[in-house]
């Protein structure tokens, strides 16, 4: 893998063909281009429907673009079959999604012993409940998914990631079912996986969060607008205006 990139998109393209038009097709990427060094973190931002969910699912191998390539520490993982990127998936990289983010069969504690036991990186029951404490989860460690709120779902999704330490983790709108105090601790639980080396991607609306990032990606209509360091919501709310303006003319 080179030491300078975790994440290389190239040119990737997404289109959707819109069901029952089949005539009207949907160009949710552009030509984006992007490389993400190894332990940062990386926020994307952007006005809904510009393309960031169909972004990190093309990034995270959960869909395949239309055309352009992703490398992921080193794997060109647009060039796998679907059982080999299923199996880098369950090996690399940890998600922490607001649907589809555990496995409703297995009880909470299980959700987050499993991927560190598929990727060889299995934890003793002790550590484990050590994590759920970190979250105060430790006391839904016995419960079923449906039997947990949102927000303790996700806190239960961040425990899995904290537990597994995957080199890679993909979070989609992590705060959005969390109160603003749960989710300023969810956004430095992600922070602090850098600093064992993990390099985390985040999609989210909420810029307090994005400003806690490394960098922050700017997108509008399926392209990369900007690309600016984190730490001033100031300056990224000033280029999320700007993508937000109506196009000059426009009115007229
Ligand atoms: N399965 C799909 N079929 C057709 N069009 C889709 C599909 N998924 C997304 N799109 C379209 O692609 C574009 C980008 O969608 P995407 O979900 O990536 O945006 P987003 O920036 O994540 O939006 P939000 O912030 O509202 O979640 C939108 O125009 C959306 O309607």
């Amino acid at each position: 893998m080179s030491l300078h990139e975790a994440v290389g998109l190239r040119r990737l393209q997404k289109t959707y063909v819109v069901p029952d038009r089949t005539e009207t097709t949907v160009q949710a990427l552009e030509q984006v281009s992007l490389v993400i060094p190894p332990a940062t973190f990386t926020a994307v931002v952007g006005p809904s429907g510009c393309g960031k969910s169909t972004l990190l699912h093309c990034a995270a191998g959960l869909d395949r673009p239309t055309a352009g390539d992703v490398d992921l520490l080193g794997t060109r993982i647009t060039a796998l079959r679907p059982a080999q990127l299923a199996a880098f998936r369950a090996r690399h990289l940890g998600f922490v999604f607001q649907e589809n983010n555990l496995i409703s069969s297995l009880t909470a504690f299980d959700n987050v012993a499993l991927p560190g036991r598929l990727a060889g990186r299995a934890q003793p029951r002790q550590k484990l409940m050590d994590i759920l404490a970190a979250v105060g989860m430790e006391h839904r460690a016995p419960l079923r998914p449906h039997q947990l709120s949102g927000g303790e779902r996700q806190r239960i999704a961040v425990a899995r990631v904290m537990a597994s330490r995957p080199p890679l983790v993909f979070a989609d709108e992590p705060t959005g079912a969390l109160d603003i105090g749960s989710g300023e601790v969810v956004i430095q639980w992600l922070r602090s996986l850098t600093a064992q080396g993990t390099t985390v991607v985040m999609v989210t609306h909420d810029v307090g969060a994005a400003a806690v990032a490394d960098t922050v990606v700017v997108m509008h209509a399926g392209t990369i607008r900007a690309t600016v360091p984190g730490g001033n919501p100031k300056v990224i709310e000033e280029h999320l205006r700007a993508v937000r303006a109506p196009v000059a003319g426009l009115a007229s």
